[in-house]
């Protein structure tokens, strides 16, 4: 059986924002933190197909650690294949916001939906976006509150869409023109495992492709975007270029302390475009609306 091994070290909680900033400097794509605000610890964990890969990870990334942030030494254990295919369900809880509950698809036979509300089943698998992170949550409650307030006739693109959860939402929401991308083909896959398990086929255009191709000669009435703030700024041309007039522009992945640098960037690209913002724990948002 294929094993895969796991990189583990304790952190301090309080340290988790100062090693998220690290992590989105270095566009460090293999290690993440996983916070468990109940029992107040944090880890800073990854999965490599190596003992000697995981080691080099981390031997690249701990100068870049204040020793005061490590509460343990590292960590490196062997899993069966199963075992980590399978360790991420212990991070995803359902939750609920407006009429829309996302539930783990592992927990269908147990979840009770109350009446009148929808649910969104997901199966994030190693992809991104369960909802149980800050980024995800600034996107969605936009998402739900710009469906009540402008209603859903317009274009929806989902740019970096990970698990799907985002563009799914959209068409549970009453959306029906709605296409998304990420630049990872394995993320793209699982979005449209995603929406298999809702019974959405072909509902969301899912296809491959960076802030460039991905963008290339399309608009949309609400372009959402939850990837890490220095990807954002580098590519703001290509993301305003794709709000259609009086459509609105979603950025999250924002970590609080760079909003101001990101809010600078997009003003720039996008002058006389209203702007609004929201900050969740460490995280904030970037809303701007084409006149
Ligand atoms: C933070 S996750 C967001 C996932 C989901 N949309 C959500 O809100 O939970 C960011 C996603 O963007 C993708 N991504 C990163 N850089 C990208 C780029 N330049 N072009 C397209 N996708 C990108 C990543 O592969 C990842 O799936």
């Amino acid at each position: 059986m294929a094993t895969v091994f796991e990189f583990k070290i304790e952190v301090a909680l309080g340290a988790v924002p100062a090693i998220e900033d690290q992590l989105a400097e270095r566009e460090e794509q293999h290690l993440m933190v996983i916070e468990d605000k109940a029992s107040g610890r944090a880890w800073l964990t990854g999965y490599f197909e190596t003992r000697v890969v995981a080691q080099a990870s981390w031997e690249g990334f701990a100068p870049l650690m204040d020793p005061e942030w490590l509460a343990t030494e590292p960590v490196i254990s062997e899993l069966a294949d199963k075992d980590w295919k399978e360790s991420y369900k212990e991070h995803f809880k359902a939750w609920q916001f407006g009429p829309l509950h996302w539930v783990p698809v592992w927990e269908r036979e147990t979840f009770r939906l109350p009446e009148g509300d929808q649910v969104l089943w997901l199966d994030p698998g190693m992809a991104f976006g369960t909802g149980n992170h800050e980024t995800t949550r600034l996107v969605v409650e936009r998402l739900v509150k710009l469906a009540t307030e402008k209603g859903v006739g317009g274009r929806v693109i989902d740019a970096g869409c990970g698990s799907g959860i985002l563009a799914l939402s959209a068409i549970k929401l009453g959306y029906l023109r709605v296409a998304a991308f990420d630049n990872d083909p394995l993320a793209v896959d699982v979005s449209r495992d995603n929406a298999a398990l809702n019974g959405l086929v072909g509902r969301v255009e899912f296809y491959v492709g960076d802030l460039v191709t991905g963008l290339a000669g399309r608009q949309a009435e609400l372009l959402l975007a939850n990837i890490q703030a220095d990807v954002l700024m580098r590519y703001a041309p290509e993301l305003v270029g794709s709000v259609a007039p009086h459509g609105t522009l979603v950025l999250s992945g924002i970590l609080a302390s760079e909003l101001a640098l990101v809010r600078d960037t997009f003003v720039t690209q996008a002058g006389g475009w209203q702007v609004d913002s929201r900050v969740m724990g460490e995280w904030s948002d970037l809303v701007l609306i084409r006149p």
